[in-house]
């Protein structure tokens, strides 16, 4: 057997980062050399010979951890939410000056998801209307999700490329938040209740009808066949690559 990839799961006590943890640690061909928390310190990833970073910590800590990955040429599989067009931008630039090192940036880890996603902005162009539900445990610290940020951006480049209209929408008055938040024109309601994990339905309405794309996790089981795959592949993929579906050949 080839080498193991030495791996680090930053974020190690998470709901995420425990079972990132257990995955890797259960993967024949990877080694877990650090599992981190908030408080360790970053210079451990160099002292454990990480050459793989898992990242499943916070938004407002992910950016400084990737780049410090990058920094020191670790590769990084990247699932904490929060990576806006700007961070996006800077991760970019900062990689090209570590040509060989990959990135991925992976809003959502379940197959199921990447393609509910991807079979959404294939529908988005045939539908009049088009709007999303998001629905999460109530611990969760964003809304709206960054699956259904890059869901609806999917969707929106999709309809615009078809030159679809907007969805209509006659609302003169409405309560504030009354009619969600809005991603590149595509209205997205976040629901947070006890008892879910992360669920997601996109609704599509046309004249008479309505198709709705629906995934759920419900289990945290469901993300890691997904980060096993990433770390498996991000090296083979130098650069910056946003979504899963990078990784898949969804076009075949
Ligand atoms: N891409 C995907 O498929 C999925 C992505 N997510 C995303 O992953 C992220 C984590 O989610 P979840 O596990 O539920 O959140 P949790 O709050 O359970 O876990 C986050 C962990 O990160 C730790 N942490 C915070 N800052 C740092 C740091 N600088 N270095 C190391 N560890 C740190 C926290 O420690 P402390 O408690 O001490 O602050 C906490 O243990 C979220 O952004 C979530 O949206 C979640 C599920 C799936
Ligand atoms: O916080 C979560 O739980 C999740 N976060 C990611 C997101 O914001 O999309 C992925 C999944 O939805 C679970």
């Amino acid at each position: 057997m080839s080498e193991k990839l030495a791996v680090a799961v930053l974020g190690a006590a998470g709901r995420m980062g425990s079972e990132a943890v257990a995955a890797v640690e259960a993967a024949e061909d990877m080694e877990l050399v650090a599992a981190l928390g908030r408080t360790d310190p970053l210079e451990t990833l160099v002292s454990a010979g990480a050459r793989y970073v898992v990242d499943l910590t916070v938004p407002d800590s992910t950016e400084a951890n990737v780049r410090f990955a990058v920094e020191h040429g670790m590769h990084a599989v990247v699932g904490t939410t929060g990576w806006d067009a700007e961070r996006l931008g800077r991760l970019a630039d900062l990689l090209e000056t570590s040509p060989g090192t990959g990135v991925l940036i992976a809003p959502n880890f379940a197959l199921g998801s990447v393609l509910a996603s991807a079979f959404a902005a294939k529908a988005a162009r045939y539908f009049e209307s088009v709007e999303l539900i998001e629905l999460h445990h109530p611990d969760k610290v964003d809304a709206p999700s960054g699956t259904a940020v890059r869901t609806a951006q999917l969707i929106a480049a999709a309809r615009a490329e078809a030159g679809v209209a907007a969805s209509p929408d006659a609302t003169a008055t409405a309560l504030d938040g009354a009619r969600g938040a809005e991603v590149d024109g595509v209205h997205v309601h976040s629901v947070r209740l006890r008892g879910l994990v992360a669920h997601q339905e996109v609704l599509l309405g046309g004249p008479g009808e309505q198709l709705t794309i629906r995934h759920d996790s419900f289990d945290r089981a469901s993300f890691m066949p997904g980060v096993l795959l990433g770390l498996r592949q991000v090296a083979g993929h130098p650069g910056l690559t946003v979504g899963l579906d990078g990784y898949l050949n969804l076009n075949d």
